[in-house]
Order: C-alpha cells, then sequence, then structure tokens
C-alpha cells in the first residue's frame, strides 16, 4: 500500500515513520525545502521532529503531484491550511484521512467539511487520539480512533495504518471523532492556564470534567455520538493534553496564566497550537447551536487579553447549577 502523508510537521513525520516501519511505501509532502532536504539527506526532521532517526524508506518532496498514485493520503496540515493545502493537491477519489484537529475560522467547518467541499469524490476517515508525536515516533504504545462512514474502507484503513505499537479502533462517527480533537485543544489551553496562575490541581480536574460537559453538548448538538467523545479522540485527548506540557496548547495556556500575553507567547511560533485558532470559532459555532460553552468563552477571553483574575472570579460567580445541565 502507498501511504502519502500531507503535512511535514512533527505529527506528519510521526505518522509518516508509522506508516514506513509497517511496510508501507511512504512519500511525505512537505512546505519547506529544509524538511525536504533534511528527510532525504539525514532521515531527520530537524525542524519539526529533531532527534527521531526516520525510516531511510521514507521519502520526503515538495511537489503535491507526486501523491497522485497513492493509495491513500494523510492530511496533516494546520487545520487553517488544510483547505488551500488540499485544493492544490491532485487527490480525485484516493481516500483522505485526516488528522488535523480543529475547526476552519469564517466557515465553521471541521477538517472533514474541509475537505469534502475541496475534493467531493474522496472517501474521508479521521484518525484523533492521544498521540503525542514524540512518544509515537519513539514506538511507545498509542491508541487512536480511526472513524470512516464507509465501514468497509474504515476497517481496510485501520488495518492498514496499525502497527504493534500503534492500535487504531474503528468507528463510523467521523464528526465524533474530529469534535473531541478540536474541542480539547481549546479546553487545554484552559487547563493550562490553571496551571500557570497557581489554581491548584483541584481546579484542573474540575476544570477537565466540566470541560468534558462542554465537549459532550457541542458534539451532541452537531451529531456526534456520546460514546465517540467518552473514547479515545474525546476524554483520552483531553486527558492527556489537560496534563503536560508535553503539550503546545497546555503550554500556551500556562504562559497566558502566568500574564503573558497571547500575542507576544503566538508571535514567531514555529509549531501550532490549534486550540488558539479554534477558540474563537468554536464559541461562535456554539452560540450559533445555542449551546453553552463557559470555559471556550472563558479561553477566548484570556486570548483576547482578559486579565486571569477577571476571567476566572466571573467563571466562579456564575450561578449554581445542577450537574447534568
Ligand atoms: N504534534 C502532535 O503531537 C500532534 C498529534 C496529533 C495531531 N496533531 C495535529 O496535527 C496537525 C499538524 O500539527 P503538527 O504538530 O504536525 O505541526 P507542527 O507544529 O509540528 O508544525 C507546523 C506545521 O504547520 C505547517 N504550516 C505552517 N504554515 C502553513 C501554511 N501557511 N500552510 C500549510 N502548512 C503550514 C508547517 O509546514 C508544519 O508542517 C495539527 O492540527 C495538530 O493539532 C498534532
Ligand atoms: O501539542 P498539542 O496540544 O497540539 O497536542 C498534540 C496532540 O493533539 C495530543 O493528542
Amino acid at each position: 500500500m502507498k501511504i502519502g502523508v500531507i503535512g511535514g510537521g512533527a505529527w506528519g513525520t510521526a505518522l509518516a515513520q508509522v506508516a514506513a516501519h509497517g511496510g508501507r511505501d511512504v512519500i511525505l509532502w512537505a512546505r519547506e525545502t529544509d524538511v525536504v532536504d533534511s528527510i532525504n539527506a539525514s532521515h531527520e526532521n530537524s525542524l519539526f521532529l529533531a532527534g527521531v532517526a526516520l525510516s531511510p524508506t521514507i521519502r520526503a518532496t515538495d511537489d503535491l503531484a507526486a501523491l497522485a498514485e497513492m493509495d491513500a493520503i494523510l492530511v496533516v496540515a494546520p487545520a487553517q491550511h488544510v483547505g488551500s493545502v488540499l485544493a492544490a493537491a491532485p487527490i480525485g477519489r484516493i481516500p483522505l484521512v485526516l488528522c488535523a484537529k480543529g475547526i476552519e475560522a469564517g466557515s465553521k467547518r471541521l477538517v472533514g467539511e474541509v475537505a469534502r467541499a475541496v475534493h467531493p469524490g474522496a472517501p474521508i476517515a479521521v484518525i484523533s487520539g492521544p498521540t503525542f508525536a514524540h512518544e509515537v515516533a519513539a514506538g511507545l504504545p498509542t491508541a487512536v480512533t480511526l472513524a470512516c462512514e464507509d465501514t468497509a474502507l474504515g476497517e481496510r484503513l485501520a488495518t492498514r495504518l496499525a502497527a504493534r505499537h500503534f492500535r487504531t479502533y474503528a468507528s463510523t462517527d467521523v464528526a465524533g471523532a474530529e469534535i473531541g480533537g478540536a474541542v480539547k485543544n481549546v479546553l487545554a489551553i484552559g487547563c493550562g492556564v490553571v496551571e500557570g496562575a497557581g489554581l491548584g490541581q483541584n481546579a484542573r480536574a474540575a476544570l477537565i470534567a466540566r470541560g468534558f460537559a462542554e465537549m459532550t453538548r457541542f458534539g451532541l448538538a452537531r451529531g456526534a455520538r456520546a460514546e465517540t467523545l467518552a473514547g479515545l479522540s474525546g476524554l483520552g485527548d483531553l486527558v492527556l493534553t489537560c496534563s503536560s506540557t508535553s503539550s503546545r496548547n497546555f503550554s500556551l495556556g500556562v504562559g497566558l496564566g502566568r500574564g503573558d500575553s497571547a500575542a507576544t507567547l503566538l508571535a514567531d511560533r514555529r509549531t501550532v497550537a490549534e486550540g488558539a485558532f479554534t477558540a474563537p470559532v468554536l464559541r461562535e459555532a456554539a452560540r450559533d447551536a445555542r449551546v453553552d460553552m463557559p470555559i471556550t468563552e472563558a479561553v477566548c477571553r484570556l486570548l483576547e487579553g482578559a486579565p486571569v483574575s477577571d476571567v476566572i472570579g466571573d467563571l466562579l460567580a456564575r450561578p449554581l447549577k445542577g450537574e447534568a445541565g
């Protein structure tokens, strides 16, 4: 099986490594010539996944036309750029496995909806779950949701993209898998704020639990299934990303919690903290759907520069309510 990968960041590179170790032919498209040269010459992605010895069978290219003959393409560009990159790619009917986590600003579309609009003939699948790229690339055990509405294709992809240390759990709930991954990035910023502001571990656990309630309300309103949201791509990824400074989103939140501005923290950043881009569009989408998302609203205010003490004070001052509400 020939696997194409669009996106030479940490996650695209780690997934290319999994596929190559599984014996697949892998071509990775990267936007940066430095990444292409580094992978082809030194079998390392020195920009985005430094220190990991990549399989010498991975070929890198800066030419999207090189992906025209693939059996499946993993789409691992940041969510805000998936539409533009896919529009330039010769996809036809090649199955697209979306691996970015986010909601497109402006259109409020999930990444799968973006891909369907650009390439209506291409079957869509999603890989999402608790997956720090450096751990996957190091061969540490990892499990993901692989969602595809076409059960037969989903099972084929789940089998072919799995590896001994990379377990794929098939699902047909594409929207559910996507919503978990998009929303957890926003909540992880909030958990980072709790850490950075020294609000304690009780507060972090409360934010994870009430954040999960938020994710569930929004997901159900957008057609996701509850069991998907409670699975690897929802709760699983929420717990991971809310627990570790290995998360770019959590780390961004730590900086905000210490009083730094989002502009300063995001300036000149080469790696992506998706939650910063998803938060405002998630807030809009939630308001459209009349779903109450107070933590998401709070993260947006923090990203806009509101003082941490004001935002936390306002969250705590909301009227008490039932836990199921
Ligand atoms: N890193 C992880 O552990 C991990 C795990 C699971 C999912 N993801 C998701 O994968 C996606 C990619 O993240 P990553 O960690 O591989 O990236 P990264 O932070 O390692 O690298 C940034 C990437 O953004 C790309 N980029 C920057 N500007 C761009 C533009 N204008 N057009 C197209 N591409 C542009 C760069 O080429 C590079 O590939 C994100 O949605 C992320 O949430 C990441
Ligand atoms: O570093 P983050 O916050 O983008 O998280 C990476 C992955 O999404 C974790 O599953």
